[in-house]
């Protein structure tokens, strides 16, 4: 019988038993020596695997688990480069922190504050959520308008607390956001981690700062879920959310309402509607439509019930810009200061639409008109991904309260969409990479 036999089934308690051994004398101990060599040699490398098995993977494919590593930053060269982003250029300017600033909107926002003299420095942890590359050529631009933005994650509340050191902001404009409405079924702890967990670090470090900054956010009009009242009013209900989406973003308006409570913050949503335009998203249906268009790919156009259409209050960015500025030069000043409430603090929630919801079929039209191509229509039932069959923004109080008037029709917008599309792929050749 192999003395294997003598083996217990649990290796930790393995105990070598000499008696087990009918050799004696100094071939016994090789033997011996020859064993434990060889067992504690397992146990070592055991301990590696595990060590390097356990600990974050960096090709972790999750978002918002890569996103909480931040590169190196602090030390003087940087925090110089923090301060002449941030520096005001304009009598009676800000100096506003873009959180998401080499996203979409943040993009947009940003070079419109420093193009007016405000300061501006941006946050991002250039996830790659959609292609990263799109996200650094934003970034090229920003910079070259001296716009500096700072890689890390708005749950890294160490750099946070960092920049508030460095740079008395007066306002933050919070953009960083895991967007998209289907994509929330897939990575739901993406959504949790940016739209909950990282705004709640953000308003930690915003209500201890002193001053404390006024804060701008990005909610959604997808909190008014499955509502049928429209145009969909402030007021209205937002109690349906249909997708995990726009829960997260139900929840954060709640939690602006907690820390505006408390704290003393002053903070205002924004309800931003189906925002388009140059340098926009890909995983977003016009952008990556445009995209399979030109390709020759068949797109997957929803219906609702019975061939209802499903429709969007399509708005172009030009117009979200204005009335984001608009947001932050109506905010009142937070009350209170290291923490503490001084007075009752202003608290908004404004819809940025366009008040002129737009078939999706039409969408696919203007586009085949504009690209000069022929869309490959695979018209299907909506899903159940968490979309909805329609939106449309009554824009009546972002309109007294903000002066925000929107100005550009899908038409006009698109095509300035395609124009950018064409310049900016065939530019570098660049091979469009849509979610
Ligand atoms: O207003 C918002 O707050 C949200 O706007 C945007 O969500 P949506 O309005 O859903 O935009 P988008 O995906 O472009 O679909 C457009 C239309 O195409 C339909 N759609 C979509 C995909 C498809 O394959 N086929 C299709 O018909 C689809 O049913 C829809 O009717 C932002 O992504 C989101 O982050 C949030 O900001």
């Amino acid at each position: 019988m192999s003395h294997l036999d003598h083996t217990p089934s649990t290796p930790g308690k393995f105990k070598m038993d000499k008696s087990a051994y009918p050799y004696h004398g100094g071939r016994l101990r090789w033997h011996s020596s020859l064993a434990k060599l060889t067992f504690w040699s397992f146990v070592f490398i055991g301990v590696i695997f595990i060590f390097f098995y356990r600990s974050p993977s960096r090709f972790h494919s999750d978002p918002s688990r890569r996103s909480l590593r931040t590169s190196s930053w602090g030390g003087p060269a940087w925090e110089k480069k923090v301060r002449t982003s941030a520096r005001i250029r304009s009598r009676n300017g800000f100096s506003v922190l873009v959180t998401g600033a080499a996203g979409f909107v943040g993009t947009h926002v940003s070079s419109a504050l420093k193009r007016r003299g405000d300061g501006v420095l941006g946050l991002d942890n250039f996830n790659d959520y959609y292609d990263p590359t799109l996200k650094r050529a934003r970034q090229a631009l920003l910079e070259r308008a001296g716009v500096f933005i700072v890689e890390g994650d708005i749950n890294d509340a160490a750099l946070l607390k960092k920049l508030f050191e460095v740079v008395p902001f007066t306002h933050v404009m919070h953009l960083a956001a895991q967007a998209g409405v289907r994509y929330a079924m897939q990575n739901p702890g993406s959504y949790v981690h940016s739209n909950i967990a990282g705004f709640v670090s953000l308003l930690e470090v915003c209500k201890e700062a002193t001053p404390q900054p006024a804060i701008v956010w990005a909610s959604s009009s997808s909190v008014y879920g499955l509502n049928t009242k429209v145009p969909f009013s402030e007021k209205d209900r937002t109690d349906q959310p249909a997708s995990l989406y726009a829960a997260t973003k139900k929840a954060g308006e709640e939690i602006a309402h907690t820390y505006n409570h408390i704290y003393g913050l002053s903070l205002t949503g924004l309800r931003f509607f189906t925002v388009y335009g140059p340098w926009g998203r890909p995983d977003m249906a016009y952008f990556f439509f445009t995209k399979d268009i030109l390709n020759g790919k068949s797109i997957p156009i929803f219906e609702g019930e019975n061939h209802g259409t499903v429709a969007r209050d399509f708005t172009y960015i030009d117009d979200i810009v204005k009335g984001c500025l608009g947001a932050l030069d109506t905010a009142q000043k937070s009350t209170g200061s290291g923490g503490k409430k001084k007075g009752p603090a202003q608290l908004r929630v404004f819809n940025l639409g366009n008040t002129s919801p737009i078939p999706v079929t039409n969408l696919v039209t203007i586009l085949e008109r504009l690209l000069k191509v022929k869309a490959k229509r695979n018209v299907m039932k909506l899903p159940r991904n968490g979309d909805v069959q329609f939106t449309h923004a009554n824009i009546s109080l972002a309109h007294r309260e903000l002066g925000y008037k929107p100005t550009t029709n899908l038409q006009t917008g698109l095509k300035k969409f395609v124009r950018w599309y064409l310049n900016y792929y065939s530019a570098a050749g660049k091979k469009a990479d849509a979610r």
